[in-house]
């Protein structure tokens, strides 16, 4: 057992959030929370602790209290739940910050499709997966979506990866038999498919977390609907209806080009979110990544399949794409979470994307008519408002969990739950010899209450102040972590 003594913070939901300057969290060796206790005074801690021991050890006599492994933060520290990032390309990092001067289409033409062509070669795959995942964990990422490239040997690379290095992931191989490149697309419509069962059973193979739950999952990557014929969205369609609780990833309404290129692929949908649909794509389990400019009918829709959006607002800022009304969607009951997109976002950071999460909410609370002087606000209400710090943090964390089907297992420090955690650090990197590390764009006052020290987290904090990184108990990353 690992004991956590020290301040949190975490979601219940997307508006209530939970501080407590002193807890006492116990992580069973499975990696499950065993018991959390909040709100202490320093003078309980050790009592509780006695409690919970002793309790153990009655319902287990070979359980030894000299096992357990204790954990005590200090002031400037603070447990968060681990982010989820519901959608990023791990192919594309090499381009990130590249391709600044296009929009989505020209954008995957010149700047994307070339890089990914790339992992036809699986030395390539080996040397970039590697570095990828390392970095993600590095940023706080315990669940992340990636999108893999076309090919099936580099996306078990992928797999491998996220395996070998802990993280909770879901891996697909893009789906993608028309309209790439003449160098990249797929042979067939039959050798995308017969490539996806394969990946799906390898994944499947890989070994479990002490909980049995697995740690790498499969997800099914339609690219986007302009990638694929009828025929391969009919497939996928077949191939989500025989595996009822797998993921499925896609993009959706993005940019007005995409939106309108949509439409001309498929003149009888009755919408972009309705070719999804038709093919039986649009379900409890879908991601959505975008959903800037979905129109009412289409929110309607996604809600009654209880698909999820996820929120890419680097990207949707970086490509030009538009802004997705989260306060809107959440109002609506609709699951969102983030996703960093890379490499339309430019940055592979959950935190820079709560950020830009913020912003979009802003300047659309900007741009909405200014209000009658008896307007009342109805507090319940997210649209047109800008996110506050809970909605936020929810969205980084137990929003994400709910897109990708988890939100009984992971996103917050609930008892019962797998424990998928950041040791968060506002005193920055303090290991001897290591003082130069400190992110200087994050202050620190010893007087800062544990409000505070989120707020400066989650708006200046960066891999400088992500110290330790747990999926399942099992530590992962963070910088005081060797590989
Ligand atoms: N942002 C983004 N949008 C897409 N639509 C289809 N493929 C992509 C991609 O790789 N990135
Ligand atoms: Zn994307």
């Amino acid at each position: 057992m690992q004991i956590f003594v020290g301040q949190l913070v975490h979601t219940l939901d997307p508006t209530t959030i939970q501080y407590s300057s002193l807890s006492v969290v116990g992580v069973s060796d499975n990696g499950v929370i065993d018991f959390a206790v909040h709100d202490l005074s320093p003078g309980d801690v050790e009592r509780i602790i006695q409690e919970q021991l002793s309790q153990k050890a009655n319902l287990d006599k070979g359980w030894k209290a000299e096992n357990v492994k204790r954990t005590v933060l200090g002031h400037g520290e603070f447990l968060v739940p681990g982010f989820v990032d519901t959608h990023t390309h791990a192919p594309q990092f090499p381009n990130i910050c590249r391709g600044q001067q296009y929009e989505l289409l020209d954008w995957l033409k010149y700047i994307t499709f070339p890089e990914e062509e790339k992992l036809a070669d699986v030395a390539v795959a080996k040397r970039l997966y590697n570095e990828v995942v390392r970095r993600v964990i590095s940023l706080g990422t315990t669940t992340c979506c990636y999108y893999g490239s076309l090919h099936l040997e580099a996306t078990k690379v992928l797999a491998d990866e996220c395996q070998a290095q802990g993280q909770r992931a879901f891996v697909g191989k893009c789906n993608m038999d028309r309209n790439g490149s003449p160098t990249y697309v797929e042979a067939s419509c039959s050798s995308s498919v017969a490539d996806t069962r394969s990946l799906i059973s390898y994944i499947q193979s890989l070994p479990k977390l002490p909980t049995s739950s697995p740690l790498v999952n499969p997800i099914i990557t339609p690219r986007f609907a302009i990638s694929c014929t009828d025929e391969l969205l009919s497939q996928l369609g077949t191939l989500a209806k025989e595996n009822p609780g797998m993921l499925i990833q896609t993009h959706i309404s993005e940019n007005a080009s995409e939106i309108a290129y949509t439409h001309a692929l498929f003149p009888n949908a009755p919408h972009y979110a309705g070719v999804y649909d038709t093919h039986g794509l649009l379900r409890d389990g879908t991601v959505l990544g975008h959903a800037c400019h979905l129109t009412e009918e289409e929110v309607k829709l996604v809600k009654q399949r209880n698909a999820g959006i996820a929120h890419c607002p680097t990207s949707n800022f970086n490509i030009r794409s538009g802004m997705a009304n989260v306060g809107k969607y959440l109002d609506r009951g609709i699951k969102v979470g983030l996703g960093t997109d890379c490499s339309g976002g430019y940055c592979p950071s959950i935190l820079r994307t709560l950020q830009d999460a913020c912003v979009t909410s802003k300047i659309l609370s900007l741009s909405t008519p200014p209000k009658p002087l008896d307007y009342k606000e109805d507090p319940e209400k997210l649209e047109g408002k800008h996110l506050p710090i809970s909605t936020l943090l929810y969205l980084a964390t137990l929003g994400g969990a709910d897109v990708c089907l988890l939100k009984d297992k992971v996103g917050n420090f609930v008892v019962g739950k797998e424990f998928d955690a950041i040791v968060a650090s506002i005193t920055g990197d303090n290991t001897p010899g290591e003082q130069g590390r400190a992110n200087p764009a994050v202050w620190y006052s010893a007087d800062d209450d544990i409000q505070t020290l989120v707020e400066r987290f989650l708006f200046g904090g960066d891999d400088r102040n992500i110290k330790e990184v747990y999926v399942c108990g099992r530590r992962v990353g963070g910088w005081g972590h060797s590989q």
